[in-house]
């Protein structure tokens, strides 16, 4: 589905109430469907990736109903877990796939799972690798290395495992798979990424602690059910936040958004790069902190992006990117070469989306060199079926001369169906 956008032709005041974190989304499906007892989630992302989530427990027998933005899941334990009657599909959602490899792999029945043209594309074998160690047995062509899968479930044993990638889903498969394996198992990464497996797990009655950049796990027999409320997804406020630093004289409040210290990395570039950004009504729930955003223009000066912060804004990159043209000076983004296994390659998609508009870009291995400021003529994009990337490109037509032309919008639907009604709501 084709959409045109005009430029904006004022400043952007008001409010949003941003949906879901998918993340958080996922792991409340994931965990109240392998607990005993029932799981309220509240503020669940109704988006496609985590229906995928959703449809795969149905089909492995678990009762979950929808009724607006909250699910009822029914939860009979890990072990009530039944055999599917037919493969699962994970559609976009690399965590989808990648979390439940991780479960799949210890229950005592085969499952056979497929994805998208996309999902196809994204490696698999960075969760096989260490499941495998684990006892795992998995089939499919190039050795297993991507989707489709036939995963036969295994009893595992734990492992002690250095994470090669910085990847909250790689660390989240294994300890999953540790959920159900005989004994202790240990993850330790090199960066901290995304620790929501860690907090919701632990919330669930799971026998997990983290210290430092190492997490252990124990086997557990059954989780216990838990009500779960879901913050705002700081990943689609960044599309706001960033809308609000561009269009000059601006300002926006952005309700109830999530604050974990592992997601918040956009908020340090955004303030390094001169934009304000208060925070009021801070709260704590299920041990994730979220609270009210109010971004305000300010003059944007250029910044270097890398090392740590990465895996804290991974997902914010290409939204990052078009802020960084705006901004005066030369923008380096290094060591997110995670973005060239992303729903499409983000680097070179965003290098050519903003490039096409009339931005200075030039793509490195592992990121991006941005020079600002340039100003932005507008024009076709493509989307790359990415919804980040299209998501990029409607906020950048609030500052183009001409109008902006996406060609295919379609996956928004992904992580935050109701951008458009957002977006209209402020223009
Ligand atoms: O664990 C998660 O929920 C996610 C982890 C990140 O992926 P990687 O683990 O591949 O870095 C992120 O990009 C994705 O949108 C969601
Ligand atoms: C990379 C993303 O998600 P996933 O890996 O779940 O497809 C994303 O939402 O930007």
């Amino acid at each position: 589905m084709e959409k045109r956008l005009k430029p904006a032709d004022h400043s952007l005041h008001g409010e949003i109430d941003v949906p879901g974190d998918k993340s958080i989304s996922h792991r409340a499906v994931m965990f109240g469907a392998m607990a005993q007892g029932v799981t309220r989630v509240r503020h669940f992302l109704d988006g496609e990736d985590c229906m995928r989530t959703v449809k795969a427990f149905q089909s492995l027998g678990v009762s979950i109903d929808k009724n607006g933005d909250e699910l009822h899941i029914d939860g009979k334990g890990i072990l009530a877990l039944k055999e599917p009657a037919e493969k699962l599909y994970f559609g976009n959602s690399g965590t989808t796939a990648r979390l439940m490899l991780g479960v799949l792999s210890g229950l005592p029945f085969t499952t056979h799972a497929y994805g998208d043209p996309s999902l196809t594309k994204r490696p698999m074998d960075r969760v096989m690798k260490p499941l495998k160690q684990m006892g795992a047995r998995v089939e499919g062509i190039d050795s297993g290395e991507y989707l489709p899968l036939s995963i036969i479930g295994q009893p595992l044993k734990a492992i002690d495992y250095t994470l090669p990638v910085k990847s909250a889903q790689v660390k989240s498969a294994v300890l999953l798979a540790g959920l159900h394996a005989e004994g202790k198992t240990t993850v330790t990464e090199s960066s901290l990424t995304r620790n929501h497996t860690e907090t919701m797990l632990k919330a669930f009655g799971a026998s997990i602690e983290s210290n430092g950049l190492t997490t252990t796990i124990t086997s557990e027999k059954s989780l216990i059910a838990t009500d779960v409320h879901v913050p705002g997804d700081i990943s689609s406020a960044a599309f706001f936040l960033v809308a609000a630093a561009i269009v000059p004289g601006s300002k926006l409040t952005l309700r109830r958004v999530g604050l974990n210290d592992t997601r918040t990395g956009i908020l340090d570039v955004l303030q390094k790069m001169g934009v304000y950004i208060t925070i009021e009504n801070e709260k704590e729930i299920g041990g994730e902190r979220f609270g009210d955003l109010t971004v305000e223009a300010g003059k944007l000066t250029s910044v270097i992006i890398e090392g740590d912060i990465i895996p804290r804004l991974i997902d914010e990159i290409p939204i990052l990117a078009l802020l960084a043209t705006q901004a005066e000076g030369t923008t380096i983004i290094r060591d997110a070469e995670e973005l060239r296994v992303k729903e499409t390659d983000r680097i070179s998609a965003v290098t050519t989306v903003l490039n096409g508009f009339g931005a200075s870009i030039e793509a490195t291995e592992d990121g991006m060199v941005i020079h600002g400021k340039t100003s932005l003529r507008g024009g076709k994009a493509a989307s790359y079926h990415d919804h980040r990337i299209a998501m990029m490109s409607a906020i950048a037509s609030l500052i183009t001369e001409k109008d902006v032309i996406i060609d295919d919008i379609s996956s928004i639907a992904i992580s935050y169906p109701s951008f458009f009604e957002d977006l209209n709501r402020i223009k």
